[in-house]
């Protein structure tokens, strides 16, 4: 069932105040396969799911293909609540576009400019993302902000691109905003090679954020654990990855008992397609049917969500959303 990110996330929500957290994943989708591995592990584990699509994606899939085929999943698994949600939009454009092609979801990173490279200052990360929560919310729409800009614990903090979140700044920033979710940077960031050393999340700030925003989702992005099994594949059969290295699931599972909501993983979904495609290809040299390498994908995808679900604590917990669609909350927020 297509529902907003706000019901799955206040479940989550509701989780936690109560002692038995869970946090969701929300996995970036591109293509079919990947769709198809996605919603194959929630029904095996009986999860809701956020669905995530990019710039990028939209891009890549020109849009309507990769809304029909989320469309399509949706409809063969009735029982699984599903939020479509635009990752990292960059202005109200983007947004707009999204939400008339029916996504129940929507993040502006205002955390950087349009551009989506220079670093925006906090007036204009609060101007954009009020206008955009203002515009999503008069539709029903949910709203994901981001404070705080990504990248590793242990650059230079602070004089390049990181910039850890204050949880005092974020209770204002959410206030003038109003934004249900909020993507805090803890020393996380995106892609394969996130640590140089240990692994190292500022799960303080996670705390501090939750007991000062107790009704706020909180979002951590750059999420993907890049499991050293999948890098060794890929390693062994031709690629060269040698130096990737995630946030443990340990880690995110500390995070969400500390108060994390929404976990955002995309590189360990194209880490399991891409260590599946090789193994298969290398072992198979004869084969030339695309659909029996994709396949391959399909499943190894499958099983590596099935895993974060399990971890997330997200299995079995598709009841406890409310069925919170566009049309609920778009009254509910008209009140
Ligand atoms: O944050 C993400 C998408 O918004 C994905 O992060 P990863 O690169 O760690 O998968
Ligand atoms: O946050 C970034 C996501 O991993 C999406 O990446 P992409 O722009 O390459 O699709
Ligand atoms: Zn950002
Ligand atoms: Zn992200």
């Amino acid at each position: 069932m297509l529902v907003t990110s706000k019901a799955i996330l206040e479940a989550s929500l509701r989780a936690h105040k109560a002692g038995r957290p869970f946090g969701v994943g929300a996995y970036n989708v591109n293509n079919m396969e990947q769709m198809q591995g996605i919603i194959t592990a929630a029904q095996e584990t009986r999860s809701p799911v956020i669905v995530q699509v990019s710039r990028g994606a939209l891009k890549y899939a020109q849009d309507k293909y990769l809304v029909n085929i989320i469309q399509a999943a949706i409809e063969l698994a009735p029982e699984i609540p599903v939020a479509v949600h635009l990752d990292h939009g960059n202005g109200m454009e983007v947004v707009q576009r999204a939400i008339d092609l029916g996504f129940t979801s929507v993040m502006i990173d205002g955390s950087l400019m349009e551009d989506g490279k220079t670093p925006s200052d906090f007036e204009y990360n609060v101007e954009v993302t009020r206008r955009v929560a203002e515009y999503a919310h008069a539709r029903g729409v949910s709203v994901e902000g981001e404070l705080g800009t990504l990248g590793g614990i242990e650059d230079d903090v602070g004089s390049g691109m990181t910039q850890l979140t204050d949880p005092e700044q974020a209770v204002e920033f959410v206030e003038r905003t109003g934004v249900d979710a909020l993507a805090i940077s803890i020393g996380t960031s995106h892609g394969a090679y996130k640590f140089k050393g240990e692994p190292k999340i500022a799960f303080e700030i996670i705390e501090e954020t939750r007991r000062l925003l107790p009704d706020t989702y909180l979002v951590s992005h750059g999420s993907s654990s890049v499991p050293p099994e999948h890098v060794a594949l890929i390693n062994r059969y031709g690629g060269k990855m040698e130096a990737a290295r995630g946030v443990p699931l340990d880690a995110l599972e500390k995070a969400v008992a500390r108060g994390i909501n929404k976990i955002n993983v995309d590189t360990d979904i194209r880490l399991a397609a891409t260590g599946a495609v090789r193994k298969f290809l290398a072992e198979n040299p004869q084969e030339f049917d695309p659909r029996a390498y994709l396949k391959a994908a399909r499943a190894a995808i499958a099983a590596e969500i099935k895993k974060r679900m399990e971890a997330f604590g997200t299995a079995g917990r598709a009841p406890e959303v409310p069925p919170w669609g566009l049309a609920e909350m778009k009254a509910a927020y008209g009140k």
